[in-house]
């Protein structure tokens, strides 16, 4: 990591300190949010996006815009999603060429395809850490439309997501995102370039879309069986799972008598197979 951060300017010269600056956003502490001071951590995020294979990009919570204007130096459309009122007024006065592209709105609520129709479209953020396991989720759902996800998270998230099986961490996030997207673990970001700082590190992962991303199961039932899974952790998947109505002739020794943690995505998609022609449909 670089020792000289450079401060957050955008672009009207260097200024003292980020909370003496006048006219920039007030933090909010119930939107999450935590604003990038240094350049060089915004422009090794905006990095992380391959920029290939779709037209469009979408910046969750810019804020102040101090990524955003690494992307809008990359060839691609560029949106931009903010809840927050006085970030849109102040992107809206800074970035004359984000005109028509920032959208106030809720990423959680709003219907996306509004923005992109039925096209492609990478999602990238220093996102707003309250909402991070629903961000996910979100891109789960609409998995189909997004190729590529990067971005910041709280450290653990981030690392939870690209965690393998075996692990404490690995859990519910690792298993539905790693059965449909590559997760790396790219980078560690302490809490001393935001404002205000947050009280935990961050880290930035990227996720690329599998070039065969159907499951080869029913892929509503391979959710309920993870996260039935891991409600109860500790127990044995045969215990846990004992909702789902399992095939009566099941061995101790077999992937029942497992932990959900000891299972890789593959073996939750077989575990899934097993149980599907004995699951009760919906
Ligand atoms: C951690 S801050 C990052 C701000 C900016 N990208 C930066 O790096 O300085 C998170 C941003 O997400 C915005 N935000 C929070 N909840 C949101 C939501 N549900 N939809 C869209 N934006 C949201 C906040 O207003 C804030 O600007």
């Amino acid at each position: 990591m670089k020792k000289n951060f450079r401060k957050y300017s955008p672009g009207k010269g260097q200024r003292p300190s980020h909370e003496e600056a006048e006219g920039e956003v007030r933090a909010k502490k119930h939107l999450g949010q935590h604003f990038l001071k240094d350049e060089d951590v915004a422009e090794k995020i905006g990095d992380t996006l391959s920029y290939s294979g779709y037209k469009h990009v979408l910046e969750i919570g810019p804020g102040m815009g101090v990524l955003t204007k690494y992307i809008l130096r990359k060839e691609i459309d560029v949106h931009v999603i903010e809840i927050d009122t006085e970030s849109v007024a102040y992107l809206q006065e800074h970035y004359p060429q984000l005109q028509g592209k920032v959208h106030e709105k809720d990423f959680l609520k709003h219907d996306l395809s509004e923005i992109f129709g039925q096209e492609q479209f990478a999602i990238i953020g220093n996102f707003p850490y309250n909402i991070s396991t629903q961000i996910v989720f979100k891109m789960l759902e609409l998995r189909q439309y997004i190729p590529e996800f990067s971005g910041m998270f709280q450290k653990e998230v981030a690392q939870r997501i690209c965690e393998k099986e075996g692990s404490k961490t690995y859990g519910i996030l690792s298993v539905l995102v790693q059965a449909f997207y590559e997760a790396e673990y790219l980078f560690t970001v302490p809490p001393s370039v935001f404002n205000p700082p947050p009280k935990v590190d961050s880290g930035v992962l990227r996720l690329s879309r599998k070039e065969d991303f159907s499951l080869p199961c029913n892929e509503k039932l391979f959710f309920r069986v993870v996260k039935t899974a891991f409600q109860q952790r500790r127990k044995t998947l045969r215990n846990s799972l004992k909702s789902f109505d399992l095939p009566e002739n099941i061995k101790e020794d077999s992937i029942f008598g497992q932990r959900p943690e000891q299972l890789s995505t593959t073996q939750f998609i077989e575990l899934t197979q097993i149980i599907e022609p004995h699951a009760v449909r919906d």
